[in-house]
């Protein structure tokens, strides 16, 4: 086995765990370098990924390890995808240690948020697996972007709710402002696909879950050089907390028959009033969204 220089940039709210510093320790011994860098406020993730593809070639960096939530992972994509010149690729791979609450990416793809030593080493042993990027007016995610009603939820979700409830904590959130809900009007058109009409929520994803477990795009594949788009359509007749409740209970089969579902490369979001987007959980504000792929943008070590 290949010894390997894990550049760990850990989200500071996490820096204080236990199970983090005997993972650190523990592939230390297995013979690998582990250097860790804690943000502290905003902005700091981006800095350090800027700073590790400066340090990449004489610091001899293998992977980029994100340890943080689903905002850690994406901050990082976004800084990396934004600091690479031209169609450079990355000096180093991805990998992921999940140390958010909701953790969609990363249970996405099969890590156990409660085995950080084994998320750790997976980070040191795995191949790197080439990984699909999504851009939304040139930002990049890399899980999903949510628009309507899941997105206010997402990135309105109290932090303190979220440490307490983990998951759960966006559902309190969505059901609470049952009231406040209203449809967005807005066009929609991909390849040789065109919608128009009145939605509860979109979802545009390279993974299959967002919202804490809600797997709202749930044929999607991380690595096939498409993103999933799902359409809520605002119901007509039907009581719209039945129909968010079976969304969040049960996922998109909860209500198979009225959602719309198409693999694209490249969608437009137009809307009549700014649409909240999250990207991976982070929002952005805009009526007209250009949503693409970037086909095997990276590298990322995962199972
Ligand atoms: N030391 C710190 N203390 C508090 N917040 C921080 C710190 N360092 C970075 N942040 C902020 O943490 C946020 C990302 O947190 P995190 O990775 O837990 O994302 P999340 O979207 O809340 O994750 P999840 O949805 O998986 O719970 C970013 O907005 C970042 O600015």
């Amino acid at each position: 086995m290949s010894k390997q220089h894990l550049r760990v940039i850990l989200n500071g709210k996490a820096a204080l765990r236990d199970d983090v510093r005997r993972a650190v320790d523990a592939v230390r011994k297995m013979g690998h370098t582990v250097s860790v860098r804690v943000t502290w406020e905003a902005g700091d993730t981006q800095r350090l990924a800027l700073e590790a593809l400066d340090e990449a070639a004489e610091d001899q960096i293998s992977t980029l390890v994100a340890a943080g939530g689903d905002g850690t992972v994406n901050e990082i994509v976004a800084a990396l995808l934004d600091g690479l010149q031209g169609d450079k690729t990355l000096p180093f791979e991805l990998a992921v240690l999940p140390l958010g609450t909701a953790n969609d990416f990363a249970r996405g793809v099969g890590l156990d948020p409660s085995d950080i030593l084994g998320c750790l080493r997976f980070a040191a042993r795995c191949q790197p697996k080439p990984t699909d990027v999504g851009s939304v007016n040139g930002r990049a995610f890399i899980n999903m972007a949510t628009g309507g009603f899941g997105a206010s939820v997402t990135s309105e979700t109290d932090p303190n709710l979220k440490r307490v409830l983990g998951g759960a904590a966006y559902l309190f959130t969505g059901l609470h402002r049952f009231s406040e809900l209203a449809s967005s009007h807005g066009a929609i058109s991909a390849e040789d696909f065109s919608w128009r009409g009145d939605f509860l929520a979109i979802a545009v994803g390279n993974g299959k879950q967002a919202g804490g477990g809600v797997e709202l795009c749930p044929d999607a594949l991380l690595d096939d050089g498409f993103l999933d788009l799902t359409i809520v359509p605002y119901p007509r007749g039907d009581d719209v907390a039945d129909l968010l409740g079976r969304l969040i209970e049960y996922g998109p089969d909860g209500l198979r028959d009225s959602l719309i579902m198409r693999r694209v490369k490249a969608v437009i979001i137009e809307t009549d009033k700014p649409l909240q987007f999250n990207l991976d959980g982070e929002p952005i504000h805009d009526t007209r969204l250009e949503v693409s792929v970037l086909p095997k943008k990276i590298g990322f070590r995962r199972p």
